[in-house]
């Protein structure tokens, strides 16, 4: 069975106006279902090209009906064991939240909360059935994919690390490694996770100054049915991916500019995949990029919906184009219908002909598809088409008791097609291995600034584009535009007057430093991503571990830390300096349990700054470390016992004993005097050229000091409040605090 792919054109906003409609929805034949999107040329308006679907929805389609028509009949299929991906693809602002997520009320919910609200009454419907004798669990899982690194929703932000979840092969499926996951008994048990969740995305794209529609969400739902001793597990997966936009157009920031080249980038590489699968090329780019690997598009077995949102609107028009482009091809991907094996309890698991297909199998082109599990294809006669849901009363996020509606009232703003009006029928979901797809009219080149290639003919030799390329091609319109826009800044400030700030540095104000922090952990991603690429999965996300294990020593969290270290070591087992570091770790903590003041101990570990600094060097050479498992962690351990030396460190007594200058003048000055706001506002600018040229502060520990805020978090939650507070950050300490106080004029 191929993708399903069906196109859902949403309505006009309140602003936009009816003139400027483009895409209209139409159907192959008189009275036929709508199956083809029709758009103009951008160049010649009285031309058209045509894209055909399995099924198309205009502007009128309702949630429940889109529901009813493309998820529904798949809920039969999940129950028997099938895996389910639903995912919205397209251009920011097309509705693809609207789509997944929905409204508050009753008749805009989503797909996903009516997904739940049908496995809740499947799942019961089949516990009273069997009399009790099979049981259903349901568990969530659900995180985001943000400039290519995961994170768990479930969890708070701040348990966060910068390089997010690793990801890991397992069973011929993709796993997040430490994804959590939470048992959901209801409803209302999923109403709260699922707020729960959404707000640590919104607060977690707060924090970083971001908007959570830049990243792509991803909510697992995982089935577990019980009879007996035997267990049989099936998991939907629902997607909203972050939309593509084009750079050129929008007014991005920088750190926009680099989201945005992460999103394009995973976007381009499932352009890129689903265009190698249709070629039926051998080799697809799955590994580019986490979303794509998450995805799996095509290898992945069950069943798979891929729901392309377009805004009707012109300036939408090359974006629109290039998702269609993509998406038309998506529907010629096959993916296997075959059901999850049957599993038992405290039994070794069957070998069964069915366990062996459900191996992961080279791709096929779609003309030799066909369906290798008869059962499955037996049980794929399309579920009588629900009944739309009933308004389920414990579900109170997304209603706003507006009764569900009898008739679903229509929406207000009609396209301005002869269709509007016919009754829709969805094409048959025991769908033919090929949907001899209509190719548009003319081959609708999607534009300069989109980076899909239109699909190759049958005689251009297949090239597929390699990693390489791909960073190459993001990295050089990052650059492009960056150096556009630095050029119009540099002109701007010519322009402008300076202003001069007593005692700061007329330097021009770089900030390079995120993208210097950014770049590294980049580069050591990547070296892990070669790792993986070299079939070394394990020493890979060891590395993966260890780094992370790293940043959250950086932090301070040295529970977090130690947590990771102690995952490390199941991938490096035996290995005695990560054991040495371990125990370390449960002994500081361990003494740390019984010490009343934090800064007490905090200050104690500073104290020998020659050995912080060295740390902060081997820190930032990090990447290189990683190249070698055995020198990583061994170069790890070293500066973590670097860190330990300090307890024995001569250098404490003396700062506790002997009071400077400087410290008595801030003692008689207090920590609010206007010297300690100053220099707390110098640190908390983390302006590389104003921390430079405070006093005791070189360009070393500066830049430090700006890394470690960077890595930090945003400014606004984690400045630096008190004197107290800057003394004990990695590389500062005491005495450094009070030099650079010393040498303020107020
Ligand atoms: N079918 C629809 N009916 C009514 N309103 C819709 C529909 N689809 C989208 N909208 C509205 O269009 C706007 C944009 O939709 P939405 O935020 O879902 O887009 P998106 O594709 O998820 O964008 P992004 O990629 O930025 O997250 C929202 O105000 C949404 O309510």
């Amino acid at each position: 069975m191929s993708v399903r792919v069906v196109a859902r054109i949403r309505p006009l906003l309140e602003k936009e106006l009816d003139k400027d409609v483009i895409v209209r929805a139409d159907s192959a034949e008189e009275g036929k279902p709508l199956t083809i999107v029709k758009i103009p040329s951008p160049k010649n308006e009285a031309e058209e090209f045509s894209f055909t679907f399995n099924s198309v929805y205009d502007q009128s389609t309702t949630q429940e009906e889109l529901f009813t028509a493309e998820v529904a009949p798949h809920m039969k299929a999940l129950f028997q064991g099938l895996d389910v991906t639903l995912f919205a693809y397209g251009v920011t602002g097309t509705g693809k939240t609207h789509t997944m997520r929905g409204g508050l009320k009753l008749a805009e919910r989503g797909v996903i909360p009516r997904l739940l609200s049908n496995v809740f009454r499947r799942a019961k419907k089949i516990t009273k059935d069997t009399g009790g004798d099979t049981t259903v669990k349901v568990a969530l899982a659900y995180y985001e994919i943000y400039n290519d690194k995961v994170f768990d929703l479930m969890e708070p932000p701040e348990k966060r690390t910068p390089s997010g979840l690793p990801l890991r092969e397992k069973d011929g499926k993709t796993i997040v490694v430490g994804l959590s996951e939470r048992s959901c008994e209801d409803l209302k048990d999923f109403e709260r996770l699922y707020i729960e969740a959404n707000n640590n995305r919104v607060t977690a794209s707060t924090k970083l100054n971001a908007h959570s529609s830049r990243s792509h969400a991803i909510l697992r739902v995982k089935v577990t049915q019980t009879t007996g001793d035997m267990i049989r597990e099936s998991t939907a997966s629902a997607i909203d991916l972050a939309g593509s936009e084009d750079n050129r157009r929008t007014d991005n920031g920088k750190e926009r500019l680099v989201e945005s080249a992460a999103i394009n980038k995973s976007l381009f590489v499932l352009g890129q995949c689903i265009e190698a699968i249709s070629r039926g090329d051998r080799r697809i780019p799955y590994r580019e990029s986490k979303m794509t690997r998450i995805l799996s598009l095509g290898q992945n077995n069950g069943i798979t919906v891929m729901i392309l949102n377009l805004a009707p609107m012109r300036s939408y028009h090359l974006d629109t184009l290039s998702s269609l482009n993509v998406s038309s091809r998506a529907k010629r991907i096959e993916v296997r219908e075959i059901e999850n094996e049957v599993v038992y309890k405290q039994a070794p698991r069957t070998n069964s002909g069915l366990g062996a297909a459900a191996i992961r199998q080279p791709l096929r082109p779609l003309a030799n598809a066909h369906n290798m599990n008869p059962a499955a294809k037996a049980g794929d006669k399309p579920d009588k088409p629900e009944k739309p849901d009933k308004p389920i009363k414990a579900f109170a996020v997304f209603s706003d008791k507006v009764a569900r509606p009898v008739a679903p009232a229509r929406a207000a703003i009609p396209i301005p097609t002869a269709n509007t009006s016919r009754l829709r029928q969805p094409d048959s979901h025991k769908r033919p291995s090929d949907m001899s797809p209509v190719r548009p009219s003319k081959l609708a080149r999607p534009t300069q600034q989109s980076l899909v290639r239109p699909a190759a003919p049958p005689d251009e030799p297949q090239v597929t584009i390699s990693a390489a390329q791909i960073e190459a091609m993001v990295e050089k319109k990052v650059a492009e535009i960056l150096a556009s826009r630095a050029a119009a800044a540099a002109e701007a400030e010519a322009e402008a007057a300076p202003t001069v700030t007593v005692q700061l540095s007329s330097a021009p104000v770089q900030n390079q430093i995120s993208d210097e922090v950014q770049r590294r952990l980049e580069a050591l991603e990547r070296r892990i991503d070669s790792e993986k690429k070299h079939g070394d999965e394990a020493r890979s996300d060891g590395l993966q571990c260890l780094l992370q294990a790293r940043q959250a020593k950086e932090r301070g969290d040295d529970a977090g830390a130690l947590r990771l270290y102690e995952q490390a070591l199941a991938y490096f087992p035996g290995q005695v300096k990560l054991l040495g570091k371990i125990e370390r770790l449960r002994l500081k903590l361990a003494s740390r349990g019984g010490v009343a003041d934090p800064f007490a101990v905090e200050e104690v570990k500073r104290t020998p700054r020659k050995k912080s600094r060295g740390r902060r060097e081997q820190n930032l050479k990090i990447t290189d470390e990683e190249a070698s498992y055995h020198e990583g962690t061994e170069a790890d351990v070293e500066d973590d016992a670097a860190d330990e030396k300090p307890i024995a460190s001569p250098r404490r007594g003396k700062t506790k004993k002997s009071k400077s200058k400087a410290a008595g003048l801030m003692e008689a000055e207090g920590p609010d005097s206007p010297r300690a706001k100053q220099l707390l506002s110098i640190v908390n600018s983390r302006d590389l050229a104003k921390i430079k040229s405070l006093h005791g502060f070189g360009a070393k520990k500066a830049q430090d000091l700006v890394d470690y805020l960077t890595l930090r978090g945003d400014e606004e939650s984690t400045s630096v409040s008190s004197l107290a507070q800057l003394r004990m950050l990695p590389g500062v300490g005491s005495r450094t605090v009070e030099r650079a106080y010393e040498g303020l004029v107020v």
